[in-house]
């Protein structure tokens, strides 16, 4: 894992706003870390770069305790947080060449950087008159310098239009394919993560709440058979003799797993053919913005 932390809890005063969160993010991932507005991921973050001192629980970056490896960890993360720190004044590459000299990076890697991060046609334009994506670009071009293993960004799409949106997508999704990077990435709209994450932490109130793979959460969202009959208890015995094993029974119905369009017209024959009178009988599916939604509306009830 090139991040996992065990029990990690804050206190501010005494609000507890992390809550024993055990995060696991795999080398080469994508993880997005999920939450609405205060659920405590700036905090989580700030405490991955010792911007915020654990208060109880450990840190592990790299398979190596944070608090005692502190230097040797963080020159090997790069960070974005809140607004970028760029120099209005100067142009993209000069607020790089800058930076370059500051961290003892070789000049030419900042033409490099320019590339990667799409910025090379506006090399030389003043950084003041970047457009925000632009801006959130040349952050992360800031942030690469070093060429880090680890990139720790929060909320880097907060403010960006669609298409900026997109080029942010593009530009993490080719850090983790193609240079060999790790990105942890926290964003309050699972839609933004979805289509680059390759795994999802959700928190809220400061609790993890779900974290795997995209898969898994996919999983968790799976289509369903939703059939309201004349007596559910009595079709849902019938259905299991027929193997076909109900995930929940109630007044309003039933749910099973939903295979196909035909096994569905077979669930309604079997039941009809039984007489088991059937009163409706459709495909159920979460989409993925609404499960996350069920997740952290569940946790606030
Ligand atoms: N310096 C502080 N002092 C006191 N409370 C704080 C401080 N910083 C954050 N909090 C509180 O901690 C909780 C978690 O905040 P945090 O910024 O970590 O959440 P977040 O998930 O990053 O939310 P957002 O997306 O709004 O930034 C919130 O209730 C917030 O009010």
């Amino acid at each position: 894992m090139v991040i996992r932390t065990e029990e990690l809890s804050f206190n501010f005063g005494n609000q507890q706003v992390v809550k024993s969160l055990s995060l696991n993010v795999p080398s080469n991932s994508i993880y997005g870390f999920l939450g609405p507005n205060g659920a405590g991921k700036t905090t989580t973050i700030k405490m991955l770069l010792n911007l915020l001192k654990t208060q109880y629980g450990s840190i592990y970056i790299f398979e190596q305790e944070l608090n005692k490896n502190r230097v040797q960890i963080l020159s090997q993360i790069g960070s974005l947080i809140e607004q970028p720190a760029i120099y209005s004044h100067l142009t993209g590459k000069e607020n790089l060449l800058n930076r370059a000299m500051l961290v003892q990076v070789a000049k030419n890697r900042v033409d490099d950087i320019l590339k990667l991060v799409q910025l090379d046609h506006a090399a030389d334009k003043k950084a003041g008159k970047y457009s925000l994506g632009m801006k959130q670009r040349l952050g992360i071009g800031l942030a690469l310098l070093a060429d880090p293993k680890l990139l720790i960004l929060d909320e880097p799409t907060n403010g960006l239009d669609p298409n900026g949106i997109i080029e942010m997508r593009e530009l993490l999704i080719d850090l983790v394919r193609n240079h060999d990077k790790t990105v942890f990435v926290s964003s309050h709209l699972l839609s933004e993560v979805e289509k680059m994450a390759t795994h999802v932490g959700i928190i809220n109130h400061g609790e993890l709440l779900f974290q795997g793979s995209i898969t898994e959460l996919r999983d968790v969202s799976k289509p369903l058979i939703h059939i309201e009959t004349e007596d559910n208890v009595a079709a849902a015995n019938f259905l299991m003799k027929q193997n076909i094993i109900p995930v929940e029974v109630k007044d309003e119905g039933i749910l099973a797993p939903y295979i196909s369009r035909e096994d569905m017209g077979r669930v309604n024959s079997l039941l009809t053919g039984n007489g088991y009178q059937v009163y409706s009988i459709c495909k159920q599916q979460k989409d993925l913005e609404k499960l996350f939604l069920d997740i952290t509306k569940k946790a606030q009830a």
